[in-house]
């Protein structure tokens, strides 16, 4: 089943915040509604998010009745407004809210406004689970039979519409046959490691191992890694932007001369800006202090102690042995490569 779907003129997803322990649908009628599931990461992961936004804007034109069309126009103005103030990092948000905004504004009529924002919405849906299969086809060319993957966070069908960034490409892979096991960091302070890819791979039957984020040394070290692949929230020109923790992996890969992989559909490439222009988000000190499923009350740390908890971190270019697109593999030097392969169009 889609992480993220349309039924019955609502937003109904998989709340991501409960799993392993307890799988449930979320109905989201309302845009206050979806915003609220995107900030406390009940739906989560760039691709995932692409169509959060995307459904978001469709969900605005189905929320209340409008006057007439220039009414229904300014209220999904305010309500893209909102979307796109969740969270700041992953570009792929802003790319689902734009398109289907786009859509909105440029027509005329108020059902034919909602059916076809509902139809753009949904076509972005569908793209993503293309795009992933895709991914997934060029990507496990670079897995051999036998290999171990280290991976950070979760790229699999939970933080896309279906099947997966990284985790689609070891996915891809296992389905042509190849054996691949697979190392998952268990992704502090959230665990989207722990909760959400080691049952997502189980679910599967691939061969997964837990650990910790500081055992990443030690499993190099011991030459227990062949390859890593994640993904990303936003690939600059400089830089890739993913999980808190990714760029230690990425040093730690070089050092022990490990292939790092990033796996990202074309939307999630801001190749006009650098580093330097994109906002990390900050998030919460509950997240650090707090055992934050179910137990959320029990204290971690001292309450009062000061802390940092930002969401994403920077792994500079030249950590990336190569990126993984809908559109092929991508290798250095990327200043050079990557335009030609942005010619090639947008997400399909
Ligand atoms: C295919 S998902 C790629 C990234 O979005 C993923 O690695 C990640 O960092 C998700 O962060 P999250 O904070 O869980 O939304």
């Amino acid at each position: 089943m889609r992480t993220i779907y349309w039924e019955d003129n609502a937003v109904k997803l998989i709340d991501q915040t409960l799993l392993p322990d307890e799988f449930k649908i979320i109905t989201c009628r309302t845009v206050d509604e979806l915003a609220d599931a995107i900030k406390r990461l009940a739906v989560r992961g760039a691709p995932a998010l692409e169509a959060s936004g995307a459904y978001g804007v469709a969900l605005a034109c189905y929320e209340r009745d409008f006057k007439d069309v220039d009414e229904l126009k300014e209220h999904v103005k305010k309500r893209a407004e909102l979307l796109a103030s969740t969270r700041p990092t992953a570009v792929n948000l802003f790319y689902g809210i734009d398109r289907v905004l786009e859509v909105v504004l440029s027509g005329s009529d108020v059902e034919e406004i909602r059916k076809k924002a509902l139809e753009e919405a949904e076509r972005i849906a569908e793209e993503d689970v293309r795009r992933n299969k895709l991914m997934g086809k060029y990507g496990a060319e670079l897995l051999e039979d036998g290999d171990t993957v280290l991976t950070y966070c979760n790229t699999g069908r939970l933080a896309t519409v279906d099947y997966g960034t990284a985790l689609g490409v070891i996915r891809s892979a296992v389905e042509q046959g190849k054996k691949i096991k697979v190392i998952a960091c268990e992704t502090r302070p959230l665990n989207q490691g722990s909760r959400l890819t080691c049952w997502e791979l189980m679910q599967d039957g691939i061969d997964v191992t837990l650990i910790t984020d500081n055992m990443v040394g030690i499993v190099m070290q011991r030459g227990m890694v062949d390859k890593v692949i994640v993904g990303a929230d936003r690939i600059v020109r400089d830089a890739v932007f993913n999980k808190i923790g990714t760029y230690t992996v990425a040093i730690v890969a070089k050092e022990h001369n490990v292939p790092f992989y990033v796996a990202a559909p074309i939307t999630t490439f801001d190749w006009e800006k650098t580093m330097d222009e994109v906002i990390i988000e900050e998030r919460s000190k509950d997240e650090l202090i707090y055992c934050h499923i179910k137990c959320r009350k029990t204290l971690i740390a001292p309450k009062d102690v000061k802390v940092f908890n930002p969401a994403f971190d920077v792994t500079p270019l030249k950590y990336v042995t190569a990126l993984i697109t809908e559109k092929g593999v991508i290798y250095p030097p990327y200043e050079e490569n990557v335009p030609k392969f942005l010619k090639l169009g947008g997400s399909e």
